[in-house]
């Protein structure tokens, strides 16, 4: 099912939260909203759920306007950030529960559960109550019950940030099998940026309760709308310029800029994308951080600093001099701003 958030707005008493906010999954896609603390992720999916009403704008599934559907209605699957298993339920209980709604009984209710056991690799702990199982269980056990009722779209509130980094990766290439083979549209929520360039087919930015960007996962990380976005995706590098037929004169030089309209612009470029070259001579090696697969290193003249990422073990030293290389491929220019 395909979901498209018209024009939403919402506010908490004075407080706008949303403002005009614009989203569209296509089915069978992974959405990830990824933006800082209180940008407005969560409510964007009580919005979608029905949980929350939003004050402008309509929520359309499949081209149907359901802003005035109730929750129960509207068959959508929600997986919260801590799994709200009930403690007194054994796991088939908790994903017999997810059921309920459905009004299956029986051997389809028994059949139903045998599919999500496996669906979710948890096979063998149906009989256990919450507390015997590890939370990286309990996630898939809530996991389970939100699909129990077969929903078409799945939202999902940070789901493994209270997991550790491996077995976050797990259940995140986990979902991205899941999301592929019962087709279902999802919207994950996140902050961690990581998370969603691996999970997602696209992904929107939430900056203030806008949403500042969406587009594919290489996109937003390469090509950035803005500085924001640019710095929200990872450390980069913004060199100040100006454009004149299809030259970019800046501080740092001289750079091609093909189909670059004149003007004020700004250069962008992440530091694993410049190459330091050992037979250079025109910049000097200020500083230099060892973070154990990688090394970042100030680079920089009189006039300009730049970060440079290199992978492996430190090779140059502090105060030497070197060149520059930028991949032409690797260039993006910004409006300033
Ligand atoms: N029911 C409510 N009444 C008043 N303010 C609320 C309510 N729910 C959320 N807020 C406020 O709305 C803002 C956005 O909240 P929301 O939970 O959507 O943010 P978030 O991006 O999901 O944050 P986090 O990453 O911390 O979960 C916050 O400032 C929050 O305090």
């Amino acid at each position: 099912m395909k979901i498209d958030l018209q024009n939403i707005t919402k506010k908490y008493g004075e407080d706008k939260i949303l403002e005009d906010v614009n989203i569209q999954v296509k089915e069978g896609r992974l959405l990830s909203i990824l933006g800082a603390s209180g940008a407005g992720k969560t409510t964007i999916l009580k919005i979608i759920s029905g949980l929350v009403r939003q004050d402008e704008g309509r929520v359309m599934i499949d081209g149907m306007d359901i802003s005035d559907c109730p929750v129960e209605k509207r068959n959508i699957g929600y997986v919260f950030q801590s799994p709200l298993l009930f403690p007194h339920m054994t796991v088939e209980e908790n994903i017999r529960f997810g059921l309920e709604i459905k009004k299956w009984h029986g051997g389809r209710a028994k059949e139903r559960i045998g599919q999500l056991l496996k669906l979710l690799q948890i096979e063998g702990l149906e009989k256990r109550m919450p507390s015997m199982i590890s939370g990286g269980q309990q996630q898939r056990v809530a996991i389970a019950r939100a699909l129990a009722p077969e929903p078409e779209i799945l939202l999902m509130d940070e789901p493994f940030s209270s997991l550790d980094p491996t077995l976050r990766y797990e259940m995140g290439e986990l979902i991205k099998e899941i999301q592929e083979k019962c087709n279902l549209t999802v919207v994950f929520v996140t902050h961690d940026r990581n998370e969603s360039l691996a999970l997602s087919h696209e992904i929107a930015i939430l900056i203030d309760g806008k949403i500042a960007q969406m587009n594919s996962p290489q996109n937003i990380y390469n090509k950035p709308c803005s500085k924001a976005v640019a710095q929200f995706m990872g450390s980069c590098n913004f060199i100040s310029g100006k454009v004149e037929g299809g030259t970019f004169y800046s501080n740092l030089g001289e750079f091609k800029a093909i189909n670059e309209q004149d003007g004020e612009k700004t250069l962008f470029i992440r530091p694993e994308q410049i190459r330091i070259d050992g037979e250079g001579k025109e910049f000097i090696i200020k500083s230099c951080k060892s973070m154990g697969k990688e090394v970042i290193y100030t680079v920089g003249t009189e006039n300009v600093e730049l970060l440079v990422e290199t992978i492996g073990h430190k090779i140059f030293e502090i105060g030497q001099h070197v060149g520059l290389l930028f991949p032409q491929g690797n260039l993006h220019f910004m409006m300033n701003g």
